[in-house]
């Protein structure tokens, strides 16, 4: 039996919801080959209100892993959380090697519920280093915000002006996730190929249990395309089984709720639509 195999670039999320578990347990759930290549470990202290601790592994052991997985070969390759300008050049890098154009970028900036940029030299880094490689980035609309430099985004109206700028920098497919933030009555993402705009719509959950759902959606995405859909379905699924799994999060502790990654497979994916707009 043929597994495609589907790498992620991206950090631990010591709590298991987001980040690299997030990634593998998503990657399980669609039947792909998940390998990893560690860019940080994320801690979470107990003791200060689960604040998160953010380590940055040393770049030569970055190297060392994807040199390690670009020897196996790589079907599908996603990014998640890259902390320094040089983390995202060597991811950049490794993309590259790995020779395929199934390229989902995460940018992933700030944990949710935040609203500044970490390390602000990251947001030009991907500019240069990853958006001309990505088949779809899925920014959320903060994220989108500061790729286009449009700055607050508060309406679809913007969010496709925003999905425009994107696509001028080289993603050939853009995703803004407008999510809870969006002021909408569903939870409504813009999928922008170039020429025409989607937006997909599922129900929004009045929930806080979404820890995760970003890397998760990506991850779909990810081992979607590594299985051979056209990007729009693998879009379009990978929306179904986020939503499914937001719909069954679950309270981790008195900080934290995580997706339930499992959901789409063990209850049926969420009801999706998608308008032409
Ligand atoms: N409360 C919610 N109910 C339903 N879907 C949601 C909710 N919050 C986010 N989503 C969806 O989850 C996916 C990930 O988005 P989001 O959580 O905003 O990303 P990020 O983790 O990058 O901030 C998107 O498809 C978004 O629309
Ligand atoms: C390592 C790591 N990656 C990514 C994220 C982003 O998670 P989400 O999918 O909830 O946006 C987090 C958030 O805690 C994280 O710790």
């Amino acid at each position: 039996m043929t597994l495609k195999k589907t790498l992620t670039i991206a950090g631990s999320d010591t709590s298991g919801g987001a980040g690299i578990q997030a990634d593998l347990k998503t990657f399980q759930e669609h039947g792909t080959y998940g390998m990893t290549a560690l860019t940080v470990v994320a801690t979470m202290d107990p003791d200060n209100n689960w604040s998160h601790g953010v380590y940055t592994l040393p770049i030569d052991v970055l190297k060392a892993q994807l040199k390690t997985a670009l020897s196996v070969g790589i079907d599908a390759v996603k990014t998640g959380m890259l902390s320094t300008e040089d983390v995202i050049r060597t991811a950049g890098e490794g993309i590259r090697e790995t020779g395929t154009d199934h390229v989902v970028i995460d940018p992933v900036m700030v944990c949710k519920g935040e609203d500044e940029v970490l390390n602000p030299g990251t947001v030009d880094a991907m500019i240069e280093y990853l958006l001309p490689l990505a088949e779809v980035v899925t920014p959320n609309l903060f994220e989108a915000g500061q790729l286009s430099g449009l700055g607050k985004l508060t309406t679809i109206d913007d969010m496709k002006k925003a999905a425009e700028k994107i696509h001028d920098l080289g993603s050939k497919n853009v995703v803004i996730k407008g999510g809870k933030q969006l002021q909408h009555d569903k939870a409504a993402d813009l999928y922008y190929d170039g020429s025409k705009f989607l937006l997909l719509e599922s129900e929004k959950q009045d929930t806080l249990y979404t820890h995760g759902a970003g890397c998760t959606f990506a991850a779909a995405i990810t081992a979607n395309l590594a299985n051979g859909l056209g990007v729009e379905e693998a879009v379009v699924d990978a929306k179904k089984f986020v939503a499914a799994a937001i719909a069954h999060g679950w309270k981790l502790n008195q900080y934290v709720g995580p997706v339930l990654h499992g959901a789409k497979n063990q209850h049926g994916p969420a009801e999706v639509t998608v308008t032409d707009i």
